[in-house]
């Protein structure tokens, strides 16, 4: 992790976006703050372009526009030809029918990371027929989890024995696996869910360090990295603006050893 912190900082590494509006800034400016580099595109071409240019690319189904329905798979399917890793946020899977499509489709060409939170990586589970005890999710609510993240924790696995990537799960405790491992994760600020896209600008964060280093190195790089910057940022806030602009100011001042000795607590899958 470590490694990963001080290597991104010294090449300053390319990890493009297809993202929703909502947060397009917020994602890019923690990826910049951590040392890398981003680009935010829309259209079919410009994802298959950018899979090739990027060390990986970060893909978030939060608004998605009629165009989407090529640009994603297209997107994915380039990452997988050029063995680019990429970062799925299934958020608000539910929501309509092209989500559940545009899901089912990237099965072919699973992420590397999956990231979301708990009722999104139930659904993903779910929808990808991957494991029966996922199916007690109480689904989404809009974007926000309903489930707590212990209740992801089955499907978390399955994703990951599935993909041979890393799932990462947010909430209060983070869970992040690679299907061998179940890592949790503390750390973080309440604050955190008053300041909309921290979620997304996580998984944002897990691509630029996924340009450097394999799926779960990343996912644990970039979530101890928010549980230490949101700690931090919430003593310095006086609220959820301020928290968003100290927490941006943390993450840029962040060491690869405070990243590295945030506690984790690691058992078998
Ligand atoms: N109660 C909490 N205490 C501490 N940290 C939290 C808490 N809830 C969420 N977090 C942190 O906030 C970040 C985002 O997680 P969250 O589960 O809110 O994502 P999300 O729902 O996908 O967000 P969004 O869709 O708005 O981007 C993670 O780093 C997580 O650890
Ligand atoms: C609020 C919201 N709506 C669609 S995407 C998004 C950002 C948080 O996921
Ligand atoms: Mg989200």
């Amino acid at each position: 992790m470590a490694a990963a912190v001080r290597e991104v900082r010294a090449a300053n590494p390319l990890a493009p976006s297809i993202t929703n509006t909502v947060t397009q800034n917020f994602v890019a400016n923690a990826q910049l703050a951590v040392g890398g580099s981003a680009a935010m595109v829309y259209l079919p071409d410009e994802g298959e372009c950018v899979a090739a240019l990027g060390g990986a690319v970060y893909i978030n189904l939060g608004t998605l526009l009629p165009v989407y329905e090529e640009t994603v798979p297209r997107t994915a399917r380039a990452c997988a030809e050029a063995a680019k890793p990429w970062v799925l946020d299934p958020v608000g899977v539910g929501i309509g029918s092209l989500r559940t499509e545009l899901i089912r489709a990237v099965k072919a060409w699973p992420a590397a990371i999956v990231r979301g939170n708990a009722s999104e990586i139930i659904a993903v589970a779910e929808l990808w027929g991957l494991d029966a005890a996922a199916d007690n999710g109480r689904g989404p609510r809009g974007v926000d989890a309903t489930d707590s993240v212990e209740a992801a924790r089955a499907a978390a696995v399955a994703i990951a024995r599935f993909s041979g990537g890393a799932v990462a799960v947010s909430g209060p405790t983070d869970l992040v696996t690679d299907g061998a491992v179940v890592v949790r994760a503390e750390g973080g600020s309440p604050l955190m869910c008053s300041v909309t896209g921290s979620g997304c600008s996580l998984g944002g964060v897990a691509a630029v360090y996924a340009c450097v280093a394999d799926p779960l190195t990343a996912a644990l790089a970039a979530t101890a990295a928010y549980n230490r910057a949101g700690a931090q940022a919430a003593e310095r806030c006086s609220g959820p603006g301020s928290f968003q602009v100290a927490f941006l100011d943390a993450l840029a001042a962040l060491t690869p050893e405070e990243v590295a000795d945030a506690p984790l607590a690691f058992e078998e899958a």
